[in-house]
């Protein structure tokens, strides 16, 4: 224990611990744009830094690999465009709005101050993109079960705090093991992307679904009552049900088992998803291919 410790080696007694930067007046504009890896936040630092050089009323940012529209400001009639990329990797596309043309030198100005925001926009992208695959599954490109555990509780105090339904499907392939016997695990992998493409295509963008385990998939529908999430169960079954898996020559058919619950106050994680989940193994109990409501 003794000889451990001494192997340790002191580097600094002081430790100097940055809160969040509040002015970013007394920060260059490299500095500042060290200070965050959230892209609206570049962005705001931006517009703010190059306010004075460049005058403009309104800034648009897009980046469609995250999904991202960021805009502020007055829209005005006159407008620059740049499509923002890094050794070939694309960052987005920014729009500054404008009342006035900007002038070629404000295009220089802006375009050499474009610099200082490419390498931070890199280094979010690579955060975003690290952040994405942490909470993705591979295989089924859905939300993986550690994005559930993070969603669940948030999508919960949302809904309590703006008094919204919130749903849960519990959604289980019936007879996997048998495909996976008969054709292969291959085959297997293959029905379960398709089943999430599926399952995917029955919702609206603000549903998300997760891979909860192996065969078993989670929706979550925020404001969505215990009516609408039926319904929904049931289109998805439904779908699954019409669909034909074609694998090499043979043509593979799958149905699926659902359990639904809704929120309901005094709720815990655990009883909300417990709800859904016994009543889906209810439904596989009362012949499978069926969406059962929990009571
Ligand atoms: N191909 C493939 N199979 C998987 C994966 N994850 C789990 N499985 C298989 O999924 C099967 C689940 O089987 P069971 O839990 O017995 O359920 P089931 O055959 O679907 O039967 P019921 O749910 O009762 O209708 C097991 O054979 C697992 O090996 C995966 O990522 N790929």
């Amino acid at each position: 224990m003794g000889n451990k410790s001494a192997n340790l080696a002191i580097i600094s007694n002081n430790t100097f611990e940055a809160t969040k930067a509040i002015n970013l007046d007394n920060y260059d504009i490299s500095s500042a744009l060290q200070t965050t890896l959230e892209f609206n936040e570049l962005i705001a630092i931006f517009s703010s830094k190059i306010a004075n050089k460049i005058p403009h009323s309104a800034y648009v940012y897009i980046n469609p690999e995250f999904d991202l529209e960021i805009k502020s400001g007055v829209f005005t009639r006159h407008s620059c465009n740049y499509a923002l990329k890094v050794e070939q990797q694309q960052l987005g596309e920014l729009k500054l709005m404008s009342n006035h043309r900007f002038s070629d030198t404000d295009l220089q100005v802006l375009e050499t101050m474009l610099c200082c925001l490419i390498y931070p926009l890199k280094n979010a992208t690579l955060f975003h993109q690290a952040l994405k695959m942490a909470y993705t599954d591979p295989l089924t490109q859905t939300h993986n079960r550690a994005s559930f555990n993070d969603s669940i509780s948030r999508e919960m105090s949302l809904a309590v705090r703006n008094a919204k339904n919130l749903s849960v499907i519990f959604f289980d392939i019936d007879h996997f093991k048998t495909i996976n016997d008969t054709y292969g695990h291959d085959c297997g992998d293959t029905t379960l992307a398709l089943s999430a493409k599926w399952i995917k295509e029955s919702l609206r963008d603000s549903d998300i679904v997760f891979r909860y385990g192996g065969e078993e998939f989670v929706i979550l529908l925020s404001d969505t009552d215990a009516h609408g999430a039926e319904l929904l169960a049931e289109r998805i079954r439904a779908s699954i049900e019409h669909h034909t898996i074609a694998y090499g020559m043979e043509a593979v058919k799958i149905t699926a088992s659902l359990g639904v619950s809704t929120l309901r106050e005094n709720d815990t994680i655990e009883s909300f998803i417990k709800r859904a989940d016994d009543a889906m193994y209810t439904a596989k109990k009362r012949g499978r291919n069926q969406v059962v409501s929990s009571k």
